[in-house]
């Protein structure tokens, strides 16, 4: 199906995680949405039982547009270590635990590693554009890159402390958020939706 393109007004940003969402409503700054979170309607934050990025992604965006009746843009991201066979991947923000500690999450990273040669890593994002309807359309970026230890910088949130984009000598959580919107999975994923839903 083609995509459907989304022409102003309200859009509902689907997630309950505030460094996504101040991300996203950057990346959205130009296209003159009027941004809602998710938490701010008050909806609720679904279970994640898809098995891939993108079906966690359609689930979460599909649950916001039929609860609030607008469109809803959902992300569905996470870290994959090459040398853990992709782990944490879906499962990245599970590995914080419900008290959302990624300083945990961040050294059983570097637990599992070990020794391995290997510390490439990606970071994925799927975004999500659903309608009330139940149309949606995703998109998929990535940013490869490598795993550092000890965690570094103060910026951003979840595992940018310990992921170097490839070309950089800089954490995530070091730069600065332009530079990390020039080139993230977020990004990517982000200029792939405006190619489809937002440009013309
Ligand atoms: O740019 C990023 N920089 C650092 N860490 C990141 C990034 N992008 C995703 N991540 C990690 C942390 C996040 O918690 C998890 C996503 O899990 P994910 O289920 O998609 O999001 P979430 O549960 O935090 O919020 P929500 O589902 O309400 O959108 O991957
Ligand atoms: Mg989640």
């Amino acid at each position: 199906m083609a995509p459907r393109r989304f022409g102003g007004g309200r859009l509902v940003i689907a997630s309950h995680n505030p460094g996504k969402v101040g991300e996203i409503a950057t990346l959205l700054g130009p296209f003159g949405a009027d941004v809602v979170s998710a938490a701010t309607l008050g909806l609720p934050e679904p279970e994640e039982t898809g098995a891939s990025f993108v079906e966690n992604a359609e689930l979460k965006a599909r649950a916001a547009a039929r609860a609030s009746g607008l469109p809803a843009l959902a992300d569905d991201s996470g870290l994959a270590v090459t040398a853990l066979g992709g782990a944490p991947g879906i499962y990245s923000a599970r590995w914080a635990g419900p008290g959302k500690d990624f300083d945990a999450a961040m050294a059983r990273i570097h637990a599992e590693i070990g020794d391995s040669a290997d510390r490439s890593a990606r970071f994925v994002c799927v975004l999500s554009l659903a309608w009330p309807d139940g149309h949606c359309d995703s998109f998929e970026g990535k940013v490869e890159g490598e795993i550092v230890w000890p965690p570094r910088g103060a910026r951003g949130f979840g595992y940018d402390p310990i992921f170097v984009p490839v070309g950089g000598a800089a954490t995530f959580a070091e730069i600065e958020p332009a530079a990390k919107h020039a080139i993230s999975h977020r990004a990517d994923a982000f200029r792939q939706l405006v190619a489809a839903c937002f440009a013309g």
